[in-house]
């Protein structure tokens, strides 16, 4: 593959002068700038030229922050109007070596007005007390959940892609997963109880373990997170042997990434032709296999941080022409206030050979291109393998309506660059659904003769041996192009035998012997422990007692139960969790508080503060123990509080209660010391012989005080004693069941989102 010589850690001028043979100079990332980048958009036009200048000037300069309120939080517009009643005036006046700096500013397009735009660059952020408090806040309400740190342009899909409470949803590449939030948020809209479902996917193992990271602070009963090539993503079989296909797929695939030029400088030094070129074919592969897996009526969006055409436009037209029953959405009404620009008709294919010194060959159609391999004038290997026809326009481009894609450019709105569209599958089923999907060659094969031959049909014949290039990179262990990559229906589930014999088909099926996670099943719901905690925290009728779930084979309640819907459960129980590569679901109800062994206890369960929202609503209201905020600064100051620190209300309150976990509200309101509690707050709290304590981690105890008292008032808990927990210590417990976590997750313990991945 041609491309520019990289260095390790960032070319240097001097390295990529002396690598450069044909005069294509790659510069440093702080030069911002790649001659061969100019020249091949330049070229395409879809910059008009004489916006060319702002267009790069804005691409070389800072990308301000954004970030959004979470909102599936029935307390989403309170911490909005903190933000607006609090922040904003503080940071108003802000002024540094005699230039003034705005405050954050509301997205004028994105709904509700819950996202914030901060213009002024990080070193002023660091060095003004306003901003430096407002990042405190920021910091702190990010890691619990209230805020999401996002770029404002990858906001758009999950916006586009309309989802609602009921819906089956996809998203095929979801990792580190900030657009997987705003679906799990708009499936689960405030008060409402979901019944949909979201798989949100990866094909990179420690990238899912990010993605349950994310997830964690959206905790939902109807989340799965697999990990699997969405290129192949497998049928996944309903109870009654019906694949399950899906209201809303996310295909938000892996692109050469130059929309994110601003804040991923190393991209200026890599920029080359090739990147785009190669990852096409995948992409078109994820693509057609999110257009299988939708049903019919269903909505698709596809999006890449690319500003090329050969990713975007290229991709979608060899799609729309190779399914039938598909159609672009036209968006335009969408997201008042955003501008946007219609997707192009007309793109041109470069090559960069190395050969040819690394020059750029611009080719006009697929045959030129081919008879210069054949003359050598590309790579060797592109005499087997190169650039399929369907990188180049087709001929009936103009009558697939692709200006109804969008194109965000940064100079536009000051964001980063994004290529989005919305596909709409028929509602009456078409030939090639999934019924039959299975059985056909695999999804991209060059796409032969009709496109190009000027009848404008929208019927595709396959090739008979694959032209694709496919990146060596993105390539998995089998070839998915090969004609033996057919899609695998997954048929065994948690239902059968550790060695996955099918007793209904009387066969064996495979399992992934190499995945590593450990078994979901489902615990009776006559199960005594089920029985002690419904009884213990007063479940009404309406918790489904029968989707408490486990992570071993023989559904015994041993450390957590996890909460999942009801179609969650029918996944689970008709599909091995191995051949779907599931690394986590649902969300973590109960948790076993080990160190409460004293028999007076009589429920060994605890709720962690993820499972409150899943938990409390089932709960008899009059078991949810109002507290006052003086008794909440106590709770915070102290880890383990003795009962007599407490109002004479809370103290005869705890005084007739049994020891174990209790569930206590916070009502909103003040305090003479100037603390404000802007809405009421529930928290799961322990109730041990002679103290309470707040059962949450002491990030959250801290962004807690910040925003209730203006500043942490937490004070750090006693050290241990020689490493075991006095009963007093449960606090410390919940931080044990987070490095627990990490337990499951079987060592893979670097989950934290790289540069690149941040808000992307
Ligand atoms: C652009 S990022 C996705 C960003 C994500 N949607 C978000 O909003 O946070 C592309 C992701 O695709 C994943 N990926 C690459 N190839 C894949 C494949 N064949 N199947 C599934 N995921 C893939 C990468 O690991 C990466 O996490």
């Amino acid at each position: 593959m041609a491309r520019h010589k990289r260095g390790r850690g960032g070319a240097t001028k001097k390295d990529t002068r002396d690598s450069n043979k044909g005069g294509w100079y790659v510069n440093s990332p702080a030069d911002k700038n790649n001659s061969a980048f100019d020249e091949y958009y330049q070229n395409q036009g879809m910059v008009p030229e004489d916006e060319w200048e702002a267009f790069k000037a804005c691409l070389q300069s800072d990308l301000p922050t954004t970030f959004r309120v979470t909102g599936s939080r029935a307390h989403a517009e309170a911490i909005n109007d903190l933000i607006k009643s609090t922040h904003v005036p503080s940071t108003s006046n802000v002024e540094l070596d005699g230039v003034k700096y705005p405050p954050p500013m509301q997205i004028p397009w994105y709904p509700g007005h819950l996202a914030w735009q901060i213009s002024a660059p990080k070193r002023v952020i660091r060095k003004s007390e306003p901003f430096k408090k407002f990042q405190r806040f920021l910091v702190g309400e990010t890691e619990v959940g209230n805020l999401s740190r996002q770029e404002a342009v990858s906001m758009i899909p999950p916006l586009l892609l309309d989802v609602e409470s009921h819906h089956i949803c996809l998203d095929m590449c979801a990792a580190p997963g900030s657009k997987t939030a705003q679906i799990i948020e708009a499936l689960n809209p405030h008060h409402t109880f979901s019944t949909g479902m979201l798989i949100a996917n990866d094909s990179d193992y420690k990238r899912t373990h990010m993605l349950v990271h994310q997830t964690g602070r959206l905790p939902s009963k109807g989340l799965i997170v697999t990990n699997l090539d969405a290129a192949q993503f497998p049928t996944i079989k309903l109870s009654n042997g019906q694949p399950l296909l899906f209201d809303r797929i996310l295909a938000d695939v892996p692109c050469s990434g130059d929309g994110t030029l601003r804040k991923n400088l190393e991209i200026w030094s890599k920029w080359g032709a090739a990147d785009a070129n190669s990852l096409h074919s995948l992409q078109l592969r994820i693509l057609l296999r999110a257009m299988n897996l939708l049903r019919p009526g269903g909505r698709l969006v596809y999006s890449t941080c690319s500003f090329n055409p050969v990713e975007d436009e290229a991709v979608v037209a060899a799609a729309l022409n190779s399914k039938p029953g598909f159609s672009l959405l036209d968006v335009s009404t969408h997201l008042p206030g955003l501008r946007r620009r219609a997707g192009v008709s007309s793109w041109k294919v470069a090559t960069q050979p190395e050969s040819g010194g690394r020059k750029m060959v611009w080719y006009d159609n697929y045959d030129s291109y081919r008879e210069a391999v054949e003359a050598g004038k590309e790579r060797d290997k592109d005499v087997k393998k190169g650039l399929p026809r369907s990188v180049w326009p087709p001929n009936n481009v103009k009558d697939l309506n692709l200006e109804r894609c969008l194109r965000l450019l940064p100079h536009d709105q000051d964001t980063g660059g994004f290529f989005v569209c919305v596909l709409q599958k028929a509602d009456k089923p078409q030939a090639s659904t999934l019924e039959n999907e299975d059985s056909v060659l695999p999804d991209v094969l060059p796409i032969e003769a009709n496109v190009a031959d000027g009848s404008g049909s929208t019927s595709l014949k396959r090739a008979r041996s694959p032209v694709v290039e496919e990146p060596e990179a993105k390539r998995g262990k089998a070839d998915p192009l090969s004609a033996e990559s057919t899609v695998p229906a997954v048929t065994t589930g948690v239902v059968m035998s550790s060695e996955g014999h099918d007793p209904r088909k009387g066969k064996k099926e495979k399992r992934d012997l190499g995945f590593r996670e450990d078994p979901y099943s489902y615990v009776k719901a006559d199960h005594e422990e089920i029985g002690t905690l419904i009884d213990w925290f007063k479940l009404k009728e309406t918790f489904s007692r029968g989707n408490l779930m486990v992570r071993n084979e023989y559904g015994d309640p041993l450390r957590t139960l996890y909460l999942t819907n009801d179609i969650v459960k029918e996944v689970l129980e008709n599909n091995d969790y191995t051949r779907l590569r599931i690394v986590s679901a649902g969300v973590k109800a109960f948790v076993r508080q080990d160190s409460q062994t004293r028999p007076e206890v009589v429920c060994k369960w605890r709720v962690p503060s993820e499972g409150i929202g899943e938990v409390v609503p089932h709960m008899n209201e009059e078991e949810v123990r109002d507290m006052g905020l003086e008794d909440l600064k106590v709770l915070l100051e102290e880890q383990y509080p003795p009962v007599e620190r407490f109002s004479p209300i809370t103290q005869t309150l705890v005084n007739d209660l049994p020891l174990g976990n209790i569930i206590v509200r916070f009502k909103s309101g003040s305090l003479p010391d100037g603390a404000h509690l802007p809405m009421d707050l529930i928290s799961p709290m322990w109730r041990a012989k002679t103290s309470l304590s707040l059962l949450i981690d002491k990030r959250e105890k801290s962004t807690l005080s910040l925003r209730t008292w203006g500043e942490d008032i937490c004070k750090p808990g006693p050290p241990l004693k020689n490493g075991a927990p006095r009963e007093e210590e449960v606090a410390v417990e919940v931080d044990k069941t987070r490095s627990a976590e990490v337990d499951d997750v079987r060592g893979v313990v670097d989950v934290k989102p790289t540069l690149a991945d941040e808000g992307s």
